[in-house]
């Protein structure tokens, strides 16, 4: 194509929301008008689905469940008033939380306020509000917001080290919609005992973020925490930064989460319009199941050309993948469905992986985030009449078109900043072209089976640690192999495993295993010091 005919073709299907200022260009990606011809059928029955879902119908039937987080930003839809309401009185209590934390009148024992934050969570429950807290922080914040987001022992004394000795005005939130994930809880019972080797009272210093009634809640209220927020059951851990989940944090950090939430609600007008090329969601939904055949067989790479927008693909690798990778459809059938996603930022990246992009296996689409406005203020020259921020546009173009010369597809999404309403906007325009896709590949979008599985054999694992412990204790003089001790522990297939845990224990001197060189290094003995 010549560049006076990509010039028609982008001015073709360019899809604007005038709203938020938002473009979607799709120009480069390589569809025929006969592709959208042929997926009309099946969008209109995605539009359908989705209007059932924001309706209230169970559209997560494997858990038997709604799926609302639509409604977080329109209370109004909520099938129920009482839904309206909760909605609603949360977001004024989160507010009103907030205000009384930056005012004092909410403040800890050991100081005049909370000037931090720590937010223990993990998957939805943290990369939301990691996404919202780097895009739209800056020095001015009221409060500055700290994650533990892993059960990595080495990365929460590193966050520990840089809180020191604030924690006296430090405000712990713990986010866990069900309340029981392992590496949350791992987390908040790390938190406490930070807090209390400072003679600090944790209940005194956290609040919760939790479905009622879970275990988090109970021990939130065992401990007289400060507060609890509600999480609901028709919010999904991956869809839930506009429910407490984010707000509280970004409410407190000082953020416009009002522009977040109306952001996304204008997003939601223009992604309920029932038009393939008209709706930026369904444009997307379309563009990746021509991409990759609706089987997944290119790989979304997310490349934001602005440093705030670092963390989007590692929330959008949640909210994609999450959702997508499947390997049962709705009707039973095994079909391994999902789009994988990664990325950076550019122009980063392009010293980086797209060498291969450009010249390597043609394996992936390209969604490029260009930002029109480069910075607050004046930019130096460092050319005549040449910014750094036309480089970075200039890098952006020049890429997009060293791809496309190679037949390497991409779509260019533009908005205007990183405001807290184009932020809004765009995870909201992400979470229906999820839903929307989902269908197109009649698949559920709102569970997790997969998960489960890794936490099951997790499980195993530490149960059988706790079987070689023992075996160690009882036997303090005998040193034995890892052979020896699956076997002690009526596990012999297990070998590998109980190998496993021994090196790691004996690598961490507190927990009391000593290891005796063998043979070879699968006869190393070990026994307990
Ligand atoms: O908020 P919770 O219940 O602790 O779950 C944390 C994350 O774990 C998952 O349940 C599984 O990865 C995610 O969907 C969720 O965001």
């Amino acid at each position: 194509m010549t560049e006076r005919q990509l010039w028609e073709r982008y001015q073709k299907h360019l899809c604007g929301v005038e709203s938020v200022g938002l473009t979607l260009d799709v120009s480069r990606m390589n569809f025929t008008d006969d592709f959208l011809a042929r997926m009309r059928g099946p969008l209109d029955k995605a539009f359908d689905a989705m209007e059932a879902l924001e309706k209230g119908a169970i559209a997560n039937p494997d858990e038997k469940r709604r799926v609302g987080h639509y409604w977080l930003r329109a209370p109004e839809l909520a099938p129920e008033p009482a839904l309206t309401k909760d909605i609603q009185d949360t977001v004024a209590a989160i507010n009103a939380f907030a205000g009384d934390v930056h005012s004092g009148r909410v403040k800890p024992p050991g100081a005049a306020r909370f000037t931090r934050v720590l937010l223990v969570g993990i998957g939805g429950s943290a990369l939301g509000p990691q996404l919202v807290a780097d895009a739209l922080g800056s020095t001015a914040d009221k409060m500055q917001v700290f994650f533990l987001d892993n059960t990595d022992p080495d990365g929460m004394d590193r966050v520990f080290a840089q809180l020191g000795d604030s924690l006296r005005e430090t405000l712990a939130v713990v986010i866990s919609k069900s309340g029981g994930t392992k590496e949350t809880r791992n987390g908040m019972l790390e938190a406490e005992r930070a807090w209390k080797r400072q003679g600090l009272d944790f209940g005194a210093h956290a609040v919760a973020v939790t479905g009622e009634g879970s275990e988090l809640d109970r021990v939130a209220q065992q401990g007289k925490w400060l507060r609890t927020f509600p999480m609901w059951d028709w919010v999904g851990g991956r869809t839930s930064v506009l429910s407490a989940v984010g707000l509280l944090p970004a409410r407190l950090q000082g953020l416009d989460t009002d522009g977040m939430l109306a952001g996304a609600r204008d997003m939601d007008v223009a992604t309920r319009v029932r038009d393939g090329v008209r709706n930026p969601a369904a444009l997307l939904a379309l563009m990746w199941f021509h991409a990759g055949g609706g089987r997944g067989q290119k790989d979304m790479v997310i490349l934001p050309y602005k440093d705030r927008l670092l963390l989007l693909s590692k929330y959008l690798q949640q909210l994609v993948m999450e959702s997508l990778g499947k390997e049962l459809d709705v009707s039973g059938a095994v079909v391994n469905q999902g789009i994988a996603v990664y990325g950076n930022k550019g122009s980063t990246d392009q010293h980086a992986y797209v060498q291969q992009l450009r010249e390597g296996v043609n394996n992936f689409f390209a969604t490029f985030v260009e930002v029109l406005k480069d910075r607050e203020g004046e930019s130096m020259q460092v050319e005549p009449d040449i910014t750094s921020g036309d480089y970075l546009l200039g890098f952006l173009l020049g890429t997009r078109r060293a791809l496309f010369e190679k037949g390497r597809e991409s779509m260019t999404i533009t908005v205007p900043d990183v405001s807290a309403r184009t932020l809004g906007a765009l995870i909201a325009l992400y979470e229906r072209a999820v839903g929307l896709y989902a269908t197109l590949v009649n698949i559920n979008a709102y569970h997790q089976p997969g998960v489960e599985a890794g936490k099951k054999a997790a499980g195993v694992v530490l149960e059988l640690q706790r079987k070689v412990l023992a075996r160690l204790r009882a036997e303090p003089a005998k040193a034995q192999t890892a052979e020896e001790l699956a076997r002690a522990v009526g596990a012999p297939d297990e070998v590998e495993t109980v190998f496993k845990v021994l090196e790691h224990l004996a690598a961490n001197a507190p927990a009391g295993v000593r290891r005796e060189p063998g043979t070879s290094r699968f006869e190393t003995r070990f026994r307990a010091s």
